[in-house]
């Protein structure tokens, strides 16, 4: 079991969504960014490293929306969400080829990575 941080930073109604690069795991779906939790690190901790990694910008974390485990065949992850807001910094994509501010709403007609569809439909409900 793999357990992965996702971050949900909202941002003028918008939340940010990143494309999975070509040489990836899921490569051409669409995440929320985010990554694999380390040993003995905080969730929060995590998306506060890896969007600085991934994307170059400082997130603050607010709170945490819902976990989902997601069975992808040969590994299972959780898959844990949180809400964020965006601090500071212009996006430099390290790691993904593209992103998006979408609304909420619109999460639908992108193709997201299965485990997060749960998440999609979770921010849609409120
Ligand atoms: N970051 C992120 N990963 C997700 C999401 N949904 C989802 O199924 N995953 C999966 O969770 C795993 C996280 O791996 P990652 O590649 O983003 O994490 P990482 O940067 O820490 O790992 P790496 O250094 O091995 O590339 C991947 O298998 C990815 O496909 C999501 O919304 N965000």
């Amino acid at each position: 079991m793999i357990s992965v941080a996702a971050a949900i930073i909202f941002r003028e109604n918008k939340v940010l969504i990143a494309r999975r690069a070509a040489h990836k795991h899921l490569a051409g779906y669409w995440e929320f960014p985010g990554g694999k939790i380390e040993p003995r690190e905080e969730p929060e901790a995590c998306l506060v490293r890896e969007l600085a990694e991934e994307l170059m910008i400082i997130i603050q974390v607010k709170h945490h929306i819902m976990d989902h485990i997601h069975n992808y065949g040969n590994f299972t992850i959780t898959l844990k969400a949180y809400s964020c807001t965006f601090v500071s910094g212009e996006i430099i994509l390290t790691d993904h080829d593209e992103v998006l501010w979408v609304n909420v709403d619109d999460l639908p007609s992108y193709h997201l990575a299965p485990a997060d569809v749960p998440i999609a439909n979770r921010l849609m409900q409120k």
